[in-house]
């Protein structure tokens, strides 16, 4: 049964739904889903998500199917965003001016950061939306992995968007190149593999992956006059906001991307520690940013299912873009495969160190025990999975690296990320691996990576 709903202007219609999906329309007036326009007629089809479709007009939408929860919010932050953007748009259009002067001056380089569930994916939505109506196109950093934009949960990526988000997909940005027609342009995103849940599981593990990201983002921005002008929008995973090591992983991307603007979203206290540390930071501009009152905590069961969404998308594709992946028998004895490690297996924590002596910085005491503790028979970040013990393997989201698999650890650690198989079956009888990858092509002989994603198909 369809069902009318009238949004007045300024306000916007909250939905959540699980599966099967609504099916929206908007049938008279203007409308945008996190910034993203509706166009008048077609439909579109929204499955696992929390949302909201916001009018600056008055819309009439057409709803098919029932959401779990739906109710239209009067009071939202959207002109206060609206503003923001306005304020980035004046500096992309300072540093084009200066641009042939001074090519080093760039755009905004923006960093969300927030308590869980503040909206900061939201709020970099609407921003990037924004900002490719206006023909800009900021570079889409997502630093959280365990709710990735384009990739794989476990990676951290980066993207410059040339066109619309794919507000129908999953992750509501789009996908990556595929092996099929899109609908929407695809994405090429970089992909790094940190390959664990929180930035806590390997701090020095995360801010090297973060770190090598930057260097490329940075790279880009000083070779496309359109990236350096448009800036970037930078997506932070939320921690405890009194967490030291949060306070320091914050710092090392604020450093490592440039950031000039850091957006505070949800937190008084937050926002005041940020005053306070770089209150001396002429270069550096901390805003408070008000959440949305339709920003929802999602629980773990909930994530748990959206990862499992995006991760069948990236094999079989959806309805819109069916992809049929290949099942590939491997020999297991001719696989080499690494597992990252959390902090706590690559050395002792802290607490069980020497006084004086800090885990993060690696160092060693006089006989160098902590140094061969944590390299002894493993890397720092890496261990190779031995044949016998790849039955671990079973279920597991294996990254292909972009180096061959002779490398060493910080050659696999710093590379790239080609993209990933599934592990369907392991026989240690007969040393044998079945395979699903997205590509009808041998499996190249780089190192492949083993993270903490499993996926039950
Ligand atoms: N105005 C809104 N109306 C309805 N739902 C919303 C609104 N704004 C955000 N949400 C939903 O609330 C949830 C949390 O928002 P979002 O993912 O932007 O927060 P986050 O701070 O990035 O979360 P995390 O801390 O998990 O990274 C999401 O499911 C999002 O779609």
């Amino acid at each position: 049964m369809t069902k009318k709903i009238d949004v007045p202007k300024g306000c916007e219609w909250r939905f959540e739904v699980e599966e099967p999906g609504i099916q929206i329309r908007l049938a008279t007036g203007n409308a945008e889903y996190f910034g993203t326009e509706l166009a008048l007629g077609p439909p579109y089809n929204f499955e696992q998500v929390k949302g909201a479709i916001f009018t600056w007009q008055g819309c009439t939408l057409e709803v098919e199917g029932e959401p779990s929860v739906e109710y239209v919010a009067e009071e939202t932050p959207m002109c206060t965003y609206l503003n923001l953007h306005f304020a980035l748009e004046n500096l992309r259009k300072k540093a084009e001016e200066n641009a042939s002067m001074d090519p080093s001056i760039s755009g905004p380089r923006v960093c969300l950061i927030g308590p869980k569930s503040s909206g900061k994916t939201s709020v970099l939505k609407i921003l990037e939306s924004y900002a490719l109506k206006q023909s800009r196109h900021p570079i889409c950093v997502d630093l959280d992995p365990s709710q990735p934009m384009v990739a794989l949960p476990g990676s951290i990526s980066a993207f410059h968007n040339a066109t619309i988000l794919d507000i129908q997909e999953a992750t509501g940005f789009g996908t990556s190149m595929s092996t099929g027609p899109t609908h929407i342009l695809a994405k090429s995103p970089l992909v790094y593999n940190y390959g664990l849940d929180s930035p806590l599981d390997n701090p020095k593990l995360y801010k090297s992956c973060c770190s090598r990201l930057a260097l490329a983002v940075n790279s880009r921005m000083t070779q496309s006059v359109d990236a350096s002008v448009s800036g970037c929008l930078v997506d932070t995973c939320s921690l405890q906001e009194n967490n030291e090591r949060y306070q320091d992983t914050l710092h090392s991307i604020i450093t490592d991307f440039r950031i000039n603007i850091v957006l505070v979203l949800g937190s008084e206290r937050l926002y005041s520690t940020m005053k306070r540390n770089y209150n001396n930071a002429s270069w550096l501009s901390v805003v408070k940013l008000p959440s949305s009152g339709g920003c929802i905590e999602r629980e773990p069961e909930w994530i748990t299912r959206w990862q499992s969404r995006c991760l069948k998308q990236y094999f079989y594709g959806d309805e819109r873009m069916p992809l049929s992946p290949l099942s590939i028998i491997v020999d297991s004895t001719q696989l080499v495969v690494y597992r990252v490690l959390e902090a706590s297996e690559s050395g002792p924590k802290s607490s069980v160190l020497p006084i004086g002596f800090e885990e993060e910085s690696g160092q060693s005491d006089d006989k160098g025990n902590y140094m061969s503790l944590a390299l002894s028979g493993k890397g720092q970040y890496l261990e190779r999975i031995t044949t016998e013990a790849m039955t671990i393997l079973q279920n597991s989201i294996l990254a292909i690296s972009s180096v061959s698999e002779d490398e060493n650890e910080t050659a696999i650690i710093d590379s790239c990320i080609l993209g990933y198989v599934f592990v369907t079956d392991v026989d240690d009888v007969k040393n044998r691996m079945t395979l699903l990858s997205p590509v009808p092509d041998r499996l190249p002989s780089n190192a492949l990576i083993m993270g903490t994603c499993k996926w039950q198909e």
